[in-house]
């Protein structure tokens, strides 16, 4: 028993040490070693000593580093459901295509749209995650004849350099970041003010405070990456060597702790801390679809096409009002609330050219 107290504390000063000698290493790499090399050399002191003071832990976050593994892709379905019987309940778009146009008629449709995974496939680097221009003008085009927004985990600014097209809606942080176009068929909302809302304003000194703290916690975290989404943060696992994850899982949940206004939940091969308010895609969702003055409206057929867990509440809205589709992005079957199917980018951009070309040739009465 002594032993152990004695072990753990001079665990916790050699961590100390440790953090202090990386980081000076860090400061000192100019002149030294290639700094990938210096902040792996610090990453790994410090993750000596963390392993002493967490072994506890390391078996209470199993179940969580488990979720961090299944998330790309998220939610496998249950082992007895297999791809052909799946893929019954969640038919494919494109073949269910006329089915979906009928269920539209004396309807308008709206549409939207995730961006990572749907519209642009999922690469490596965050930052280069870019749409090609034919799928911009399959949104183009769509977005001509219905209303269309981007409802995303990204910064709202983000996601349109990505997109560039001010005709759209804009949703970023997860819903929490609403803006109408700037361009185009722009829809007041009652009393002719325009379509904008933040229901998490009072949060961004704290999300700018937790980046900052979590920028420099996991800077010796070979692979991981922090992204500002203002009014929530990612920590990206994609490039992290897996059997470090459960650490770098530890490391952000200790950084939470202090903060319980925020919550944890988990992407692709991110971790997402957001404000613990009640307000994700699916409220988004219906904050728009309110804005579009069909609030109350039976009129309605909205779409929405995403390939996230995030996006799950966006079709949880859809059942729920009995209204539209939810269409998941997915090649393999997984848990969702989606009714339909289609398996990846180039997909999506199919189904919205058909769209487009189906209202056009509508309009023309063929
Ligand atoms: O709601 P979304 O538009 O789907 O945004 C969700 C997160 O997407 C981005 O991360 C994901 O895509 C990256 C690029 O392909 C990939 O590297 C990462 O592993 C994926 O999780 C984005 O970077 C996050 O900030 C969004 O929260």
């Amino acid at each position: 028993m002594t032993n152990q107290k004695l072990v753990i504390s001079d665990a916790k000063s050699d961590l100390k040490m440790a953090i202090a000698v990386a980081m000076s290493e860090s400061n000192l790499y100019s002149s030294a070693m290639p700094k990938p090399l210096v902040a792996t050399t610090g990453y790994f002191l410090i993750k000596k000593m963390i392993k002493f003071e967490t072994n506890g832990g390391e078996t209470r976050n199993n179940a969580f580093i488990d979720s961090m593994r299944a998330s790309s892709p998220t939610r496998r379905a249950t082992e007895t459901e297999d791809k052909n019987t799946w893929i019954i309940r969640h038919p494919s778009a494109l073949n269910m295509f006329e089915d979906i146009m009928n269920a539209s008629k004396g309807k308008d449709i709206v549409v939207f749209l995730d961006y990572d995974g749907t519209l642009s496939p999922i690469v490596e680097d965050p930052d280069r995650a870019f749409m090609t221009n034919e799928m911009r003008e399959a949104v183009r085009d769509v977005a001509k004849f219905f209303p269309t927004a981007i409802v995303s985990g990204r910064c709202r600014a983000k996601v349109y350099n990505f997109v560039k097209l001010s005709e759209l809606y804009y949703a970023g942080s997860h819903g929490m970041d609403i803006l109408g176009p700037t361009k185009g068929h722009k829809k007041q909302r009652k009393g002719n003010q325009s379509v904008f809302c933040q229901p998490a304003r009072e949060f961004l000194p704290m999300i700018d405070e937790v980046n900052k703290i979590l920028l420099e916690k996991i800077k010796f975290v070979p692979g991981a990456k922090v992204e500002n989404n203002k009014f929530c943060l990612s920590v990206h696992f994609r490039c992290v060597d897996e059997k470090i994850w459960g650490e770098l899982a530890e490391q952000v949940k200790e950084v939470i702790k202090d903060y319980p206004k925020l919550r944890l939940s988990q992407g692709r091969k991110v971790l997402e801390i957001r404000p613990a308010i009640k307000w994700d895609k699916g409220n988004a969702l219906e904050f728009l679809l309110e804005s579009l003055g069909y609030d109350k409206s039976d009129n309605v057929l909205p779409i929405y096409i995403g390939d996230d867990r995030t996006d799950e509440d966006a079709f949880k809205v859809l059942r729920k009002r009995g209204q539209g589709f939810g269409i998941l992005v997915s090649k393999s079957p997984k848990e969702t609330n989606a009714s339909y199917s289609l398996q990846e980018p180039s997909e999506v951009m199919y189904f919205l050219k058909r769209l487009a070309e189906w209202k056009k040739s509508s309009l023309l009465g063929h």
